[in-house]
């Protein structure tokens, strides 16, 4: 926890002005039971009605001094606990962000949300209080011994007598409620993830009506996580009633034992009276702490979930002494092919790649290029490692094994950001944001103007349905694009990818969600459009990758064959398979075949 001080540092001097003030507060507190025992000795017993007003008005006025800098505390313990968990939720957004997908996976998207949010929150609060309490606590305590040691030793010893008692029940009962808290935050992980499942899966819930099912579990979880949250408030409440029994225990000791020192000592009212508030404030900064065991260990499961994920080492790091991209201006490349043809932009030397959580290859010795201008398909059965082999090309995860290269430098010389601004890459998964149509665009090229906007939209065949919106390009995507049809959703992340006009084109299986028509005209307009890049695309539908120059077909990982579509007719069993599959389901697969909607020029420069 206390490498996590460190975000308390920028504010450092609110701090020390919060924790100033608390003193002043605390010192302020210790004068009253003096004042009081004064006014009682010297006002009430003595008659004196004079003192007792003065005596009151100097307690009044102290307590209204206490009142100012409590408050002025409370202002700055709350600006800088405040401020320390913007600052780190900050740095752990920051970490996040740069996390490779491999961390994603590791850690998972609920509980990284909980500890952005929650376990934030948790040492927010902790700050806040501790602040006061280290400050009161130890002053309040030692403060209220010596001035009752002051007045009577004797007395004295037997509150002291009780601290002890008091600490090691405070001790014991703190103990037990660490792996409880420990617990509790699990289960809240888990409530979490599974609520995050059910809203996002809402619509196939519904539709195959497993409401009770989906209920059951949240239940089950909901259950869990009260059980646990119980185990802790059960503890928690006999913490404080048996404090309280401690306290008052020792109350009527002090009274019990100061009536004999009144008559057989020279103790006076007055003091004994003070004695009995000094009882209360030892007692309640003794609260206090116990209050912090309580809250420490709380706090300490948030800064060590947090500290995980903060100090959790890149798997995907940039390289200390990066290569560089030879940049190739455009019209250079357009005007010496000789250039652009001979080093492949995408090549895969040898490659194999397991996840870290498998011990199993999931692509073997997979070895490929494709250059600028030409287009290569990928196909295989589901499962057949295709997302996992294009996932390689902007290194989202690391190879086991052999090299991918871009440009002919291997992706992991360069830096991320430079490879990655050379890719457009389309997930399989629809992914938009909220806001408007063309802020989702400008993902793909922040500076692109409208014009730009709109010629992506109408390559990705989008242009129609968004001039059709009340907005046009500023129409609102609500979050996840639920007010726009799959097919549209998908078509703004292909045109959120064209605007970026990149090198190298990454399609994970986009066209099989669109109509034969649909996908045949964006496949034109962008074969068009995209001469001097290279175009890597996941496809399921033979039918329509005829042309393509290269179908790489896979299959468990392995490449099973490279080659046109007759080439692979002829000498590849697991093609004539997957052809045979689709043409025995899809009696018309025939009409939507790109040979039919496709001019073909030069069978090496179509896109897909
Ligand atoms: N993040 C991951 N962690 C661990 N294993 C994974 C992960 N993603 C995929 N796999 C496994 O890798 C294998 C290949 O998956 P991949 O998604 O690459 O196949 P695919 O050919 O794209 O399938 P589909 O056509 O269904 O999209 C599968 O066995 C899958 O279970």
């Amino acid at each position: 926890m206390q490498k996590l001080v460190k975000y308390l540092l920028p504010y450092r001097f609110i701090v020390a002005a919060a924790v100033f003030l608390i003193f002043l507060q605390c010192l302020t507190q210790l004068l009253l039971p003096d004042l009081m025992a004064k006014m009682v000795d010297v006002g009430i017993v003595g008659g004196n009605i004079d003192y007792i007003y003065e005596m009151g008005a100097y307690m009044l006025v102290i307590t209204v001094f206490s009142m100012i800098f409590s408050i002025a505390a409370g202002f700055f313990t709350s600006r800088a606990s405040a401020d320390f968990s913007k600052l780190l939720r900050k740095d752990l957004f920051d970490k996040i962000d740069r996390f490779s997908l491999e961390e994603f996976d590791r850690f998972g998207t609920s509980t990284l949300v909980t500890r952005t949010t929650n376990d934030v929150n948790q040492l927010q609060n902790v700050i806040m209080m501790m602040l006061r309490v280290v400050v009161v606590a130890p002053l309040t305590f030692l403060g209220s011994i010596l001035l009752m040691l002051s007045k009577d030793i004797y007395l004295s010893l037997v509150v002291l007598l009780v601290i002890p008692v008091l600490a090691v029940f405070v001790y014991f009962v703190s103990r037990k409620i660490i792996p409880s808290v420990q617990e509790m935050q699990k289960q809240l992980d888990n409530v979490s993830r599974i609520l995050r499942e059910r809203l996002t899966g809402v619509r196939v819930i519904r539709a195959f009506n497993k409401e009770e099912a989906a209920s059951r579990q949240y239940e089950a979880a909901n259950a869990d996580l009260t059980a646990v949250s119980l185990k802790v408030n059960r503890i928690v409440a006999i913490l404080f009633p048996g404090m309280l029994f401690l306290m008052n225990l020792a109350t009527i000791a002090v009274l019990w034992f100061g009536s004999f020192r009144i008559e057989t000592a020279n103790l006076t009212v007055g003091d004994m009276m003070a004695f009995i508030q000094y009882v209360t404030m030892i007692m309640m900064s003794v609260v206090m702490v116990s209050f912090i065991f309580i809250i420490i260990p709380r706090a300490k499961v948030s800064a060590d979930r947090i500290l995980e994920v903060l100090n959790t080492d890149d798997t995907i790091p940039d390289p200390k002494t990066t290569a560089e991209f030879e940049t190739i201006s455009e019209s250079e490349s357009l005007s010496k092919p000789e250039n652009i043809s001979t080093v492949p932009i995408v090549e895969f030397k040898n490659v194999s790649f397991r996840y870290s959580d498998s011990e199993e290859l999931i692509l073997k010795n997979i070895s490929f290029s494709v250059r600028r201008g030409e287009t290569a398909a990928l196909i295989g059965g589901t499962g057949s490692g295709k997302t996992s082999l294009i996932s390689l090309v902007p290194r989202f995860y690391d190879v086991a094994d052999g090299s991918v290269c871009a440009d002919g430098i291997d992706v992991r010389d360069v830096p991320q950001s430079e490879l990655r601004r050379k890719i457009g890459f389309v997930p399989q998964t629809a992914v938009l944001f909220s806001g408007t149509i063309a802020e989702n665009i400008r993902y793909g090229k922040e500076d692109a103007t409208e014009e730009e906007i709109w010629k992506a939209l109408e390559i990705a065949q989008a242009s129609e349905f968004v001039e059709n919106m009340d907005e046009g390009i500023h129409s609102y995507i609500s979050q996840g694009g639920t007010n726009i049809s799959g097919g549209q959703k998908q078509r703004l992340t292909i045109a959120r990818a064209i605007v970026r006009r990149p090198e190298i084109y990454i399609f994970d299986d986009n066209f099989s969600a669109l109509d034969y028509k649909t996908d045949a005209d964006l496949r034109n307009a962008l074969r068009a459009e995209v001469k001097d890049a290279a175009v890597l695309i996941v496809a399921q539908r033979v039918a329509t990758i005829k042309n393509v120059s290269k179908i790489i077909v896979l299959d468990n990982g392995e490449i099973a064959g490279i080659g046109t579509d007759a080439e692979l007719t002829a000498n590849c069993e697991v093609y004539r398979e997957i052809a045979a599959s689709q043409e025995a389901v899809s009696p018309d697969s025939s009409q939507g075949s790109l040979q039919e909607t496709e001019s073909q020029t030069d069978n090496t420069e179509t896109a897909e």
